[in-house]
């Protein structure tokens, strides 16, 4: 049976695979990817073309990636008839690897998420998304060096999931009388008129989130994994992430972390002095802190003290408003990369943080920045980490000659503005 209804199978190129958990990359591996909604077209054009020129340069012609265009939003909706087809998922689920460019979620009714909806069909559970700065980019803050952070954000639960009734439904009365009549609840406020989210936050969601960035920071020799919640006000659901995290910590990862719960029990059984010295003795011996904070508090932090923060544990909605705020520190959104990975399957779909944009839809104006990033972040996935490092290069020296898109010239002094189509070619350009 044809593994697709709607599309016809690429005919160069060949799958990724994963075999003991390690994945295998061809030389011509066959990435399908989704050009977006709005500016997606855009920054989906740029990106193409510089991942391509890094891989060229890269490897002389021997690596070169056959892309299949698959579609969600409102060129499947135009083309197919539905805004996320089945044979889409199915792309992604034989290929594994897959990049995208934003896509429109209307607010307050419409259509759901697709963007959530990619991420839950995949189990793609971590999105990360790491925050750097690159010099000569205009940052709100004195010290945007110091914002060296990856975030680590739970992608298929909590409130984020999408499971809520509009007020006045005959779903909500339903779920109201149940909470009020079995549950004992009194606590709402204006029954008649209130809709209702549910915000689910399981021990396996929260422990496979947190496992997976205690690796990442092992692995890269960072300094402290911070489980950021707000566990003082929602105890069962952000209580128990970070309950949950601490005993990931703890029974996984032993004697090559040292966790604020275990400093909580030493002062409690031996005073502060003794916890203070089990701290640094751990700091000394190269353990990775595993620690946490409140999120309304983090939120300040970062602006204050970003040097203590590093890899950023977090539930779904946390990470989402931290990601763009950490963004701005470094220059906003558009340049903010991303990824959301399932670490067991090895599936992945690489895209920016930023949404679609829509009022410079078209313009060929934005920045391509996040995409082209989160475009590198997926090379260095495939371990083509020499393609990876000439976009750096380039992005580091475009920046460096104020040649930038709107966002960052309004804010950047003798900067000249460029099209992103044009930020595309100097970075081309500068790979040389
Ligand atoms: N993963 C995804 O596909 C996501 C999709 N969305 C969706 O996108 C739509 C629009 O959302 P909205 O809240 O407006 O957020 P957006 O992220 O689309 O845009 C907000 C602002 O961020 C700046 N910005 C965004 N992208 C870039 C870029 N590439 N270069 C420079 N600046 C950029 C612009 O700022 P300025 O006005 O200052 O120029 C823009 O007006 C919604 O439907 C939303 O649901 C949102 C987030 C993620
Ligand atoms: O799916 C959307 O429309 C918004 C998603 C979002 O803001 C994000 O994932 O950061
Ligand atoms: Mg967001």
């Amino acid at each position: 049976m044809a593994l697709f209804q709607l599309y016809e199978e690429p005919k160069t190129g060949e799958k990724i695979t994963i075999e003991g958990g390690k994945l295998r990359v061809p030389d011509h591996p066959i990435i399908p990817f989704i050009e977006g909604d709005g500016t997606g077209p855009d920054i989906w054009a740029a990106a193409k073309r510089v991942l391509d020129a890094a891989v060229e340069k890269a490897y002389g012609g021997k690596r070169k990636i056959a892309w299949f265009e698959v579609y969600a939003g409102e060129k499947a909706y135009k083309t197919f008839g539905t805004w996320l087809p089945e044979d889409t998922l199915t792309a992604i689920r034989e290929y594994l690897v897959a990049i995208k460019g934003p896509l429109t979620t209307p607010v307050g009714g419409g259509i759901r998420s697709l963007n959530v909806a990619l991420r839950q069909e995949l189990d793609l559970y971590a999105c990360v998304r790491p925050v750097r700065w690159f010099p000569g980019v205009p940052s709100p803050v004195k010290h945007p060096e110091l914002v060296d952070m990856v975030i680590f954000r739970e992608n298929s639960e909590d409130i984020y999931a999408g499971i809520e009734w509009p007020a006045g439904s005959e779903e909500v009365r339903k779920v109201i009388a149940f909470l009020q009549n079995e549950m004992g609840v009194k606590k709402i406020r204006f029954p008649e008129t209130s809709g209702i989210g549910i915000k689910p936050v399981s021990k396996e969601g929260t422990q496979r989130l947190v496992r997976a960035a205690i690796e990442y920071a092992l692995k890269h020799g960072r300094k402290s994994v911070t489980l950021v919640h707000k566990g003082n006000i929602m105890k069962f659901t952000e209580g128990a992430f970070k309950n949950w995290g601490y005993e990931v910590a703890e029974q996984e990862f032993g004697d090559k972390v040292f966790t604020w719960a275990q400093y909580d029990r030493i002062k409690a059984e031996q005073g502060v002095e003794a916890a203070d010295k089990a701290q640094k003795e751990a700091e000394a011996a190269g353990k990775l802190i595993v620690k946490d904070v409140i999120a309304d508090a983090f939120l300040q932090q970062i602006l204050l003290r970003p040097a203590e923060y590093d890899v950023i544990a977090t539930l779904n909605l946390n990470g989402d408003y931290i990601s763009d705020a950490l963004a701005a520190q470094v220059g906003g959104i558009g340049i903010a990369p991303g990824a959301n990975i399932n670490y067991v399957t090895g599936h992945a779909v690489f895209e920016a943080t930023h949404g679609t944009a829509p009022k410079y839809a078209g313009l060929d104006k934005v920045n391509p920045s996040s995409v082209i990033l989160s475009g590198e972040m997926m090379l260095r996935y495939l371990g083509w980490t020499e393609a990876a490092d000439l976009i750096i290069k380039a992005m580091e020296r475009t920046i460096a000659n104020k040649t930038v898109t709107y966002d960052f010239a309004r804010l950047m002094d003798g900067a000249k503005e460029v099209k992103c189509s044009e930020f595309g070619t100097l970075l081309i350009e500068n790979m040389g």
